[in-house]
């Protein structure tokens, strides 16, 4: 019912249902019966660097920590990929309630929410906006949170979500380690070939989504809910939930995975 709900509530988040001539959506649900292990697949290796933190700001779909991509401090290189990718920004999508969120799915199970941390290909190009035009332009690593414990890292996040509460807000966000978000096994991962989930939905993305979640505690996810999609002026303000895009056809897409 949430895919329903998202297209009364929020025709934008469909978008175009499926781009036109669009063979490598994303999200997809992932079976992992079906996946491909690959020995290939070597481990991830990133290299974030806090101080290249720059802001925090509210989009209208997300919030998004923006980091300074300007030369290779914080990368990611390593697991599926040939080259070496700088991080550009990191934001997630959830759900109104604890029961969706996601936009994978693993055998169709729904997350509350997911984490995308967003690089582009520096090797290969100047600026994320090339990137994102090119098939082999972007990784996106994936993680699904569940509720349990507090992640004392989120916290300084948290804490800085009610002075973004609204669209086009942002505040100053420094020295935030995106390291402390991933799960603490990142050698077991699924990936395969699609696009961003959000316009453009450019078909540029290798998504790297990992088996292990991380948890966060009901009150950190309920601050993420307390954010608005909707500006300081509009006189009907909209809670920031669901702000998932609804499954994709796979296409005879092969997810592979690292592990078996
Ligand atoms: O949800 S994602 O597919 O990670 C969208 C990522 C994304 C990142 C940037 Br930076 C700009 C537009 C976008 O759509
Ligand atoms: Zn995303």
């Amino acid at each position: 019912e949430a895919a329903e709900y998202n297209m009364k509530m929020h025709p934008m988040w469909q978008g175009p249902l499926a781009v036109p001539g669009g063979d490598r959506q994303s999200p997809i649900d992932i079976v992992v019966r079906k996946s491909v292990f690959d020995s290939k697949l070597k481990p991830l290796e990133t290299e974030y660097d806090p101080q290249t933190c720059q802001q925090i700001w509210n989009n209208g779909y997300s919030f998004l920590v923006e980091y300074d991509d300007t030369t290779d401090k914080s990368t990611l290189k390593g697991g599926p990929l040939q080259d070496k990718f700088r991080l550009c920004q990191f934001h997630f999508h959830w759900g109104e309630s604890n029961a969706w969120g996601s936009e994978h799915t693993v055998d169709r199970r729904l997350f509350p929410a997911e984490l995308h941390l967003v690089h582009w290909n520096s090797d290969k190009y100047s600026l994320f906006e090339e990137a994102v035009m090119e098939d082999n332009g972007l990784a996106v690593i994936g993680v699904f949170l569940k509720v349990g414990k507090r992640h004392e890292g989120l916290q300084k996040l948290v804490d800085a979500l009610p002075a973004i509460r609204h669209k086009d807000s942002i505040v100053e966000f420094t020295r935030f380690d995106p390291g402390c978000l991933l799960p603490a096994n990142t050698d077991d991962y699924w990936t395969y070939h699609g696009s961003l989930t959000t316009p453009p939905l450019t078909e540029s993305v290798t998504w790297i989504v990992m088996k292990q979640h991380i948890e966060v505690s009901h009150d950190q996810l309920a601050v993420f809910r307390s954010l608005l999609f909707t500006s300081a002026e509009e006189e009907v303000q909209k809670s920031m939930v669901n702000n998932f895009r609804v499954q994709q056809p796979l296409r005879g897409r092969t997810v592979r995975s690292s592990f078996t």
